[in-house]
C-alpha cells in the first residue's frame, strides 16, 4: 500500500492473498434475463448500447423563451411571441425570423431556435418579449449531448443501483441481460456455538458469525442458503459440506483455521476437495482458509467475530464480487486525517475500527475506538469504517491515514 519494505516473516501480504483469490475466482454464473423492476443490485453479463440518442432532441433546458441568437442584438432587444411550446408537445413549425416562442423545461425546441433565455430575465409586453444577451446554446439540451445512439451506455460487470436503473429506463430499455445470483452455502464450525433465544450451558457462547455474515453476503447480492453450524464431528462435518457443495457455487465457513486440533472441518475437507491455510499480513484476521470442496471454492474466515467480520469484507469481498462477474471490485480508501497518534510498529497491517469525525472548521479526522479486540464486535458497531495502517507504518496526528468505509465495503 505504501512501498514500505516490510519483514513478514512467513505471513502472506494481504495484497497478495486478495489477487491469489481473484485468479482463482469461478467463472460468473449463467445469464439469465429479467425486467429492469427486478435489477437492483444484480451485475449485467452483456454491454448495453444505446438504442436512441439521448436526449431524444433538441430541448429546452428552462422554463423560458426559445430564439435564433443571431436575431438579438448585442445588448438584448425586443422579439415578436410566436407560439407556446409545452413538455410533451410537439414541435414542428420552424420559428420564423425575428420571433420567439415561450417554452417549458424538456420541451422541444422549434426547428430553427439554438437558445432559450429563462423567463425571469424577459420582460413582456403584450405579443413582444425584451431579451437580455444571449449566446449560441445557452440553456439548450442538444440532440445526443449525453449519450448518442448505438455508443455504449454500460460495460458488463456492473453492478446495477437506482441511477444505471434510471439510465437503462431513460433509454427505453425494458429487459437486461444479468448473471445469476451467486449461490453460496454459509457454515459455522465451533462445539461452543448455539443460536440467540436458545439457552446457554456452560462453555457455550452464541453464534454471531452466522448471522453477521448472512447479512455481508445479502448486501453483496449473494443468495445464501444457511447451514448452521456444522456438527463437530467427521462424518457430519463430511455430510454438510458434501451437500453444501451440491447446492451453492461457493463455500463460506467460519472457525476452526487456526492451528485449533478440535477440528474436523480441515479433515472433512481434506477428504473431500484440498485446504490450504494461509497467514495473512492483516489484524485482525490472520488464520484464512482457501480450497475446495468436490470442485467448489471453500474459503475459510476465522472464528474471533470481528476477525471473520473484517477478513470478509476486505479479502473474501472481492473474491465473492468477482465470482458474481463485477469487474470493479476493490474498495477505494480516502486519506483523511489522523486524529491520533499511531507509534507501534506492526508486523501485520492493522485494520482498526475507525470513525470519521468532524473538527471545529468541518475537516474530518479520523478517531480509533479505544477496544480493537478481535473477539468484540462493539468497536465495530461504533465504528463507520476501518483506518488502514500498514506494517511499520508509525502515524503522527494529522498524517493522512488510508480509511475504508463500511458505505463502500458492505456494498
Ligand atoms: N496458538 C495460536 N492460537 C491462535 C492463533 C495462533 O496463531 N496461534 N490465532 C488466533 C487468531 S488471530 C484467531 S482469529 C483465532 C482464529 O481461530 P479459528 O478460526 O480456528 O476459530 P475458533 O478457534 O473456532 O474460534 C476463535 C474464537 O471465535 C469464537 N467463535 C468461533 N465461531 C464463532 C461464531 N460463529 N460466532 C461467535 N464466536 C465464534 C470462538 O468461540 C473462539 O473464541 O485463533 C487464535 N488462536
Ligand atoms: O488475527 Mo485474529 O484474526 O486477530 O483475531
Amino acid at each position: 500500500m505504501t512501498g514500505r519494505v516490510c519483514d513478514l516473516g512467513n505471513l502472506m501480504p494481504v495484497d497478495e492473498a486478495i489477487s491469489r483469490l481473484l485468479d482463482q475466482a469461478p467463472p460468473p454464473p449463467l445469464v439469465q434475463m429479467i425486467r429492469l423492476d427486478q435489477a437492483m443490485g444484480r451485475v449485467l453479463a452483456a454491454d448495453i448500447h444505446s438504442p436512441v440518442n439521448l436526449p431524444a432532441w433538441d430541448n429546452s433546458a428552462m422554463d423560458g423563451y426559445a430564439l435564433r441568437a443571431v436575431d438579438l442584438p448585442e445588448e438584448g432587444g425586443w422579439l415578436l411571441i410566436g407560439g407556446r411550446i409545452a413538455a410533451g408537445d410537439q414541435a414542428c413549425a420552424p420559428l420564423l425570423a425575428q420571433q420567439a416562442v415561450q417554452i417549458f423545461t424538456g420541451a422541444p425546441l422549434p426547428p430553427g431556435a439554438d437558445t432559450v433565455v429563462p423567463q425571469e430575465r424577459c420582460r413582456i409586453d403584450g405579443e413582444r418579449v425584451w431579451l437580455p444577451p444571449a449566446s449560441v446554446g445557452d440553456h439548450v439540451r442538444k440532440e445526443g449531448e449525453e449519450v448518442r445512439r448505438g455508443h455504449l451506455l454500460l460495460k458488463a460487470g456492473k453492478r446495477l443501483r437506482a441511477q444505471e436503473i434510471g439510465l437503462l429506463a431513460g433509454a427505453g430499455i425494458a429487459r437486461i441481460e444479468v448473471y445469476r445470483p451467486l449461490q453460496v452455502c454459509l457454515l459455522s464450525s465451533g462445539n461452543e456455538l448455539r443460536e440467540p433465544g436458545d439457552p446457554l450451558a456452560p462453555g457455550q457462547i452464541y453464534n454471531s458469525n452466522r448471522y453477521c455474515l448472512a447479512e455481508l453476503l445479502r448486501g453483496w447480492g449473494v443468495e445464501v442458503h444457511d447451514y448452521g453450524v456444522m456438527a463437530d464431528e467427521l462424518a457430519a462435518s463430511r455430510h454438510a459440506l458434501s451437500l453444501a457443495s451440491s447446492e451453492c457455487d461457493l463455500l463460506l465457513s467460519s472457525g476452526g483455521v487456526s492451528v485449533g486440533e478440535e477440528d474436523h472441518l480441515k479433515h472433512a475437507i481434506e477428504e473431500l476437495g484440498s485446504v490450504d491455510f494461509w497467514r495473512i499480513a492483516m489484524q485482525p484476521g490472520k488464520p484464512l482458509a482457501f480450497g475446495e470442496v468436490a470442485g467448489k471454492p471453500w474459503i475459510g474466515v476465522p472464528g474471533n467475530p470481528s476477525a471473520a467480520l473484517i477478513t470478509a469484507l476486505v479479502v473474501v469481498r472481492p473474491f465473492l464480487l468477482r465470482a458474481q462477474g463485477m469487474t470493479d471490485v476493490m474498495p477505494r480508501p480516502l486519506a483523511v486525517p489522523a486524529g491520533f497518534d499511531w507509534l507501534q510498529r506492526n508486523k501485520r497491517r492493522q485494520y482498526l475500527r475507525a470513525r470519521l469525525t468532524p473538527g471545529a472548521g468541518g475537516q474530518l479526522s479520523v478517531e480509533l475506538h479505544p477496544q480493537q479486540s478481535s473477539a468484540m464486535l462493539t468497536a465495530a458497531c461504533w465504528a463507520d469504517g476501518l483506518a488502514v495502517i500498514d506494517c511499520e507504518q508509525q502515524v503522527l496526528k494529522h498524517d493522512n491515514v488510508m480509511f475504508l468505509s463500511f458505505a463502500d465495503l458492505m456494498q
